[in-house]
């Protein structure tokens, strides 16, 4: 499963996105691999991540990775704390990470083994919509452990249901003769509960960290620690498989119902689906941030339309010709005319990003 890297440099990081951070929920049984996860994801520069654990003095979370990738350590160290399920303590953390002084990237929830995803998910969806948004669950399983520990009824686990990403983590300790069976057997228990959900392997939960954020840079920012730097070089690996990725320059208004037509029904493999976008409204030009993860879609207004705006789309698996083909459709589809019936679908997302999170329904 050796896939290409990237098309062109790191499309993932052409959208440079201000607006609500990402709130991006690690999730899975005692034991699978979240903490692993959690550095990996730490280790990668360029991003500035901010990090909520259950209680960070016992985690063994590697504190010059944490305090060097954002330069405001005591906020990661003396703010951040929460005990899932206390809801108070989650917003808490997420709005003081959230502060747009930070300008974080994405921030990090890592539940402890015991946490329901479900209730999680709906405990980041009640956060405030104009600081954050829902960014993803990624599901962390253990290959050998799942059918021991999580999965042991006739139905699969509730718990897949709320995960976009499923990461089947400690393959290499599946005997190679068994391990395409049981990668197949907890696959297919996974997708009867949640069928569009993104699924790869790991060994260490080493996966690619765009799947999961953008990653600005290929190197450190100025202000980052040494220590951190050092830690990072240490550990940086290539031994996962890359994410693929397509993108679109907007160079003229997009057809909103083109747009929502490509969110409502990404590309086969997009995980993420992230644009920067301008349309044609009644009286002027109006310009959207869109993103999409898994079945998660978030629009919210930009204060200006962008002159050249973008579309990007990630996936371990996307097809990139196909891809591409949907991407530039939307690109030289001419949008002339305001789309009475596409602005009203475009502004029901972004109305409901808005409710959704204010309420936590849905
Ligand atoms: N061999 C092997 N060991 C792994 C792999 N992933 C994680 N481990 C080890 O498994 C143990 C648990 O990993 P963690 O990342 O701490 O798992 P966790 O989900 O955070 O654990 P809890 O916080 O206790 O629920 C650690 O000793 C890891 O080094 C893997 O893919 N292969």
């Amino acid at each position: 499963m050796a896939d290409p890297e990237p098309r062109s440099g790191n499309p993932a990081s052409t959208v440079g996105m201000s607006g609500p951070v990402p709130v991006i929920a690690l999730t899975g049984y005692l034991g699978a691999g979240k903490t692993s996860l959690l550095n990996h994801l730490l280790r990668r520069p360029g991003a500035r991540l901010g990090v909520v654990v259950n209680d960070f003095g016992t985690l063994n979370v590697d504190a010059a990775l944490v305090t060097g990738q954002v330069d405001e350590a005591a906020v990661i160290s003396g703010g951040c704390i929460c005990h899932l399920p206390d809801a108070g303590g989650l917003h808490d953390a997420l709005h003081r990470l959230s502060r747009p002084r930070l300008r974080l990237d994405a921030i990090l929830v890592e539940a402890s083994g015991v946490a329901e995803p479900v209730d999680l998910a709906r405990l980041i969806r009640l956060g405030n919509p104009k600081e954050i948004r829902p960014g993803g669950l990624i599901e962390v399983i253990d290959a050998v452990e799942h059918f021991h520990t999580v999965d042991l009824r006739p139905e699969p686990p509730v718990r897949y249901a709320a995960a976009t990403l499923v990461v089947i983590n400690k393959t290499d300790l599946l005997p190679p003769t068994d391990r395409d069976r049981v990668l197949d057997r907890i696959q297919e228990r996974v997708r009867r509960r949640n069928s569009h959900v993104q699924i790869v392997t790991a060994r260490h939960s080493r996966i690619d960290p765009t799947l999961v954020f953008d990653t600005a840079v290929d190197k450190d920012p100025v202000d980052e620690l040494p220590l951190a730097q050092l830690v990072r070089e240490r550990h940086h690996d290539h031994d996962h498989d890359h994410a693929r990725a397509a993108s679109a320059e907007l160079a003229q208004p997009v057809s909103p119902s083109m747009l929502i037509d490509l969110v409502e029904d990404p590309p086969s493999g997009a995980y993420r689906l992230k644009g920067r976008v301008r349309v044609r409204g009644h009286r002027a030009e109006q310009g959207f941030a869109v993103h999409v993860v898994g079945s998660l879609i978030h629009v919210t207004p930009l204060p200006e339309p962008p002159p050249v705006g973008e579309l990007v789309a990630i996936g371990m698996h996307l097809d990139e010709f196909a891809t591409q083909q949907r991407l530039d459709a939307v690109a030289t589809t001419p949008a002339d005319r305001p789309d009475v019936a596409g602005l009203r679908r475009l502004h029901r997302y972004r109305t409901l990003s808005g409710r959704r999170l204010a309420q936590g329904s849905g």
